[in-house]
């Protein structure tokens, strides 16, 4: 079993950006090696901004971030970025690059070339080999985030962000994809951060859960004590939503099998 990646801290960091935001305030928590973290909360409560101080897309206003006690301002950001894992939304794949390529494309920035990896991380993400030639056109929504998951692991990171990835795919394939980035997170020994929307996901896939509300982190607990109710209020509102929606169904399988 590999170590497990690097411990994150953020020593009071905030961000406020340059029309006056406040989007980020105040924050200060680490997170343990090996850890999957979700963060959660209303859009615009500052998920991204927080999780892009940890891969300096956003350069914090104050405080810092710190990977394993080093400071992520220290040395040029391609260093940094190449040792943490970036996936998100808009996955951001080149059009006329093959799978292939656009999963080789971080190796071949960092002067390498490995085919070899390559087929071996396409294989992790469960994408078939013969899919490696085709364009990213030529592919569904959830293959497309699976090469984003390539992509993003394929120089081999300890350290995962996801910003919501799966946002835009149906629940189904969202669910696959969450169970592949689950596995790959234990098996890889990955410290994992993931900014979602869905409160579910969060709770089920995450060992933490942190609420955000005004750029502030308001709740920081396991999701068996959020589900115990810990947390106060803003975390019982949102885990309302699901655990109503699991009674409802639990009703309705019910009277369906009376
Ligand atoms: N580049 C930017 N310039 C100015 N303001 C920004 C910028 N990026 C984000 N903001 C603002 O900062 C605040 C926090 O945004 P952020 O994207 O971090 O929130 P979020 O919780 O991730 O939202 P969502 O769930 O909608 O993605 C919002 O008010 C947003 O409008």
């Amino acid at each position: 079993m590999p170590a497990s990646g690097p411990a994150i801290a953020f020593e009071r960091v905030a961000k406020v950006y340059a029309d006056g935001t406040a989007a980020v305030d105040d924050v200060s928590l680490t997170v343990a090696p090996g850890s999957l973290v979700a963060l959660v909360g209303a859009s615009g409560s500052g998920k991204s901004t927080l999780l892009k101080t940890i891969n300096r897309l956003v350069v914090p206003s104050a405080g810092r971030v710190t990977l394993d006690g080093v400071d992520v301002a220290d040395g040029p950001p391609p260093a940094l970025r190449r040792r943490i894992g970036y996936v998100f939304q808009e996955v951001g794949l080149f059009p006329h690059l093959s799978v292939a390529e656009n999963v080789g494309l971080p190796l071949r920035v960092a002067g390498r070339r490995d085919d070899d990896r390559v087929a071996a991380m396409l294989d992790l993400v469960d994408l078939p080999a013969a899919l490696a030639t085709r364009l990213p056109a030529e592919l569904s929504g959830g293959q497309r985030q699976r090469v984003g998951v390539a992509r993003a692991l394929v120089t081999g990171p300890r350290l995962l962000l996801m910003d919501e990835p799966f946002g835009a795919l149906d629940p189904v394939t969202r669910e696959a994809l969450m169970e592949s980035v689950a596995r790959l997170h234990r098996t890889l020994a990955l410290t994992t951060v993931m900014v979602t929307h869905d409160m579910a996901e969060a709770l089920l896939a995450a060992d933490r859960v942190l609420v955000m509300e005004r750029g502030r982190v308001v709740a920081d607990e396991t999701p068996a004590a959020l589900l115990a109710g810990a947390g106060g209020e803003r975390a019982a509102a949102l885990v309302a939503v699901p655990r109503a929606q699991a009674e409802r169904l639990a009703t309705l399988a019910r009277r369906g099998g009376a």
